[in-house]
This record gives structure tokens, sequence and C-alpha cells, in this order.
């Protein structure tokens, strides 16, 4: 009898996985656009005359918004403090809206030739769409974070997380492998963007549909005896800034990240200029990564579910980053196959961190906070999104140019010692991370599944 009282809808386990499949195939939406340009960048450089730098300026652009105005600290606490329902439809809109100006910036009807402080306004434009999208996505991605902990806590987490995360590195293969392929049947470099579009308003359909699950789940908690949740204050904020375990797992969050989404923003670009890769084809080979980790994430999630060592787990992770940007440094065996086996092996890496650090939030944190601390950890991250492409970027013009026939050709010798840094830095603050989850006892090398 009691045990049916505490029942709710998260018992269902029909219920929690549905509604994270909504949620994940708006998440794939949002990553398929955000990669989308990736495989165009010599596309861009050949038929609008960018260089680098232009790229770079745009990639950077995800990032203007969330770091400078902090739209996503205010995510955060929007988040925790209206709920997921209303964060969530906002987000998708800012996403939509985003992605509109975009597309109208690299198609045929914008006016082409002028310049915004200096830089062309075709960049600018493209930008500034690029960086409404970036505050909704990311918006998104805490949202659904919050989500997943809200249906899973005490379960499956770190594997459900892991198959989110999954189901949006789909979106992003889809944008590395098809990309180039529809902008040459179609013609036109603002095709692959168009089409982003269409699917940003199916899955913003998707997350409507969430809402109606959300609002019978918390329906069913109201009809349980469950505890209430303490509302969120301002104060949980410092309280959240406070905490050393969260700075840290901040700190390894953007480090490893930096190595991993802005070397993808270039990754194409180092299979043409240093494995010979034909650039119709290049992007295949860095599409690979997400696609492992599409197998892997959820793999490695359910490892941590059932056995723990999360903090161990991070600290393999960030070894194996620094062997694959190493490989891609030295100028050794430059060829595809050899490119496509180190990216397999940072396939594996980029599964191993963040299958453990995401789920570990909530061992640091508590729920109600959640939101704020995602948003927060998410907002150091974007310094790294931002920051590390436009300067991959200057570091290719300014260094790195062998001058090609025809298309520039590049040295990525530097960019690679750079992102190599990252790895090692990021192995540091795991280390540092797995000390303090012993002195504080979190139990990040604890299951997460609760044995009942
Ligand atoms: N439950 C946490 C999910 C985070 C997934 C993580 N996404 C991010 O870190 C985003 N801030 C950046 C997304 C950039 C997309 N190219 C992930 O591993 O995808």
């Amino acid at each position: 009898m009691i045990e049916k009282i505490h029942q709710t809808l998260r018992d269902s386990a029909v219920a929690r996985w549905s509604a994270l499949g909504v949620v994940a195939f708006t998440m794939l939406c949002g990553y398929f656009l955000t990669d989308v340009m990736a495989p165009l960048k010599p596309m861009l450089e050949a038929q609008l005359l960018w260089d680098s730098t232009d790229y770079g300026i745009f990639t950077s652009a995800y990032g203007w918004f969330n770091v400078f105005l902090l739209m996503l600290i205010f995510g955060g606490i929007i988040l925790d403090k209206m709920g997921v329902r209303f964060t969530g439809l906002g987000a998708c809109f800012l996403m939509v809206i985003g992605a509109g100006i975009k597309y109208y910036a690299i198609s045929d009807f914008f006016p082409l030739g002028g310049q915004i402080f200096g830089i062309n306004s075709q960049v600018m434009i493209a930008g500034l769409g690029y960086a409404i999208f970036g505050v909704g996505v990311e918006t998104a991605g805490i949202t659904v974070s919050k989500i997943i902990v809200k249906w899973f806590k005490g379960k499956e987490m770190a594997l459900a997380m892991g198959l989110e995360m999954a189901t949006a590195r789909l979106g992003t293969s889809l944008a590395l492998i098809i990309t180039v392929p529809l902008a040459d049947t179609f013609q036109s470099v603002s095709a692959p963007i168009l089409l982003c579009l269409i699917m940003l308003c199916i899955g913003t359909i998707a997350f409507l549909v969430y809402t109606v699950m959300d609002r019978k789940l918390d329906k069913s908690i109201d009809e349980s005896d469950a505890e209430p949740e303490e509302p969120f204050k301002v104060k949980d904020i410092w309280e959240v800034m406070a905490n050393k375990g969260f700075w840290l797992v901040a700190l390894l969050c953007v480090l490893f990240y930096s190595a991993v989404f802005p070397f993808l923003k270039y990754a194409t670009d180092l299979m043409v200029n240093k494995y010979a890769v034909d650039p119709k084809l290049a992007g295949i080979i860095p599409g690979l990564l997400p696609f492992g980790t599409i197998i892997l994430t959820p793999l490695f999630g359910n490892l941590y579910d059932r056995k723990g060592k999360g903090a161990t787990i991070m600290m393999i992770g960030a070894i194996m980053l620094i062997c694959v940007h190493g490989l891609f440094a030295l100028p050794l065996l430059n060829e595809w196959w050899f490119a496509t086996l180190v990216m397999i092996t940072l396939g594996v890496a980029f599964s191993l961190v963040p299958s453990a650090m995401w789920p570990s939030v909530p061992k640091i944190i508590p729920e109600k906070q959640l939101g704020t601390a995602y948003a927060l950890i998410f907002w150091v991250q974007n310094w790294g999104l931002m920051g590390v492409p436009a300067l991959i970027g200057w570091v290719l013009d300014r260094y790195c140019k062998l001058g090609g026939e025809g298309q520039p050709a590049y040295d990525y010798t530097l960019p690679m010692i750079i992102f190599t840094s990252f790895g090692i830095l990021a192995l540091i603050v795991a280390i540092m991370l797995k000390r303090e989850d012993k002195k504080k006892g979190y139990g990040l090398e604890l299951p997460n599944i609760k044995k009942n």
C-alpha cells in the first residue's frame, strides 16, 4: 500500500524513456545546426571569399551572448525559477529565430560587399544569428539536463544522459557527413542551413509534446506524498559558486570541451590539409567521432550507473585526449587511415569524460540549484567554445599559412599543440577532482543506481 502512494509517473519506465526520447530529438535538431557550417569552411572560402579569421569570428559567435551578456546564467536562473516547460520552449524559439537569421545571411538574398565594424557584414549577420541560436541551444541543453535529473534521479541517470548526448551527437554526425553533398546537390551553401531550420521547427513541436508529459509528471508528484522541493533563491547562486567541487567540474568541462568541439570545427580542414583527403569526403572522418560516441557514451554511462568510478573515468578520458591530439600534431603517417584510427580513439575519449562528468554534477549540487549549476558550468565552457575557434582561426592565418594553389593551405602542427595543451590541463584538473571527491565524499566513485 505504502509503495503505491509513493508511485509517480517517473516510476513508469515507458513514460520516462519516452520523455527522454522526445527531448533528445529536440537536442539532435539543435546540434545539427550547431555544426552545420564546419564542413562548409572550404566552400565558404572559395564561394563567399571568407578567410579563416572570418570563419573563426563566425564560429565564436556561438558564445557571444552566452558569455558577455551572461544569457546562459540568466537562462539557468529562469530555469530554476520558472521550470523546464517555460524555459525549454523559450529556448526552442530562440533556436528557430537564430537559425532563420543565419540562413538569411548565407542565402542568395543577402547583399554582399558590406562591412560592420570593419568585418564582412555577411560574417557579422550570420554570427548574430548564430549567437542568438547559441543562447537557445545552450539553454535547451541545461533544461534537458534538469529534465533528465527530474525523471531519472536514483535510476539510470548516467545511461539516460549518455543516450541524450548520443542522440544529440547524431545531429553533429549528420551535419559533418551530409552537409557538403547536400550543398553540392542544390548548388547552394545555404541549402543545409534551410534543412536545419525546418528540423528546428520540428524539434520545437517535439518539445511542445514534452511539456504535456512534464505537466502529467508534476501532477503525479503532487498526488504522491513526496517531499515538496524547496524553492530556488538568488542566494543559491553564491552557494553553488562557493563549492570547490563545482569549480573543478567547470574547469574540467571548459578544458576538455575546448579540445573537442572547437577541434571539430577545423577537423575537416585538417583532413584536407594534413592528410590530403578529398574535400568532398573529408567530413566523413571527423563525422565518425560523434558516431563512435553515440554507441559508447550510453555504454560508459551504464557502467558508471552500475559500477561507479566516475572520477577515474574522467582521468582516463583526459589521458586519451592528450595522446590523440599529440598524434595529430606529430609529422608522421599522413595517411587517411591513420587519421581515421586516431579520430575513433578521440571518440572513445569523448565518450568517457562526458558520460561521467555530467551525471556527477547532481552528486555535488542539490537538485533545486541544478539549473543554475549546469548554467554556470556551460557558461565557463562557452568561454572556450567561443574563444578557442577564434584563436585557432587567427593562429592559422598568422602562423600556419603555406600558400597552396587555388585554396589556402595550412600547417596544422601549432593548432594541434594548442589542443594537446588543453588535454594536459584537463588531466591535472581531473586528478584534483578525484582528490576533492575523496576529501568531501561526493560519491563520484560510487554507482548511481540506488539499490532498494
Ligand atoms: N546533460 C548534460 C549534457 C551536456 C552535453 C554536452 N553539451 C554541451 O556541453 C553544450 N554546452 C555544448 C554543445 C555544443 C554542441 N556542438 C555534450 O557533450 O554535447
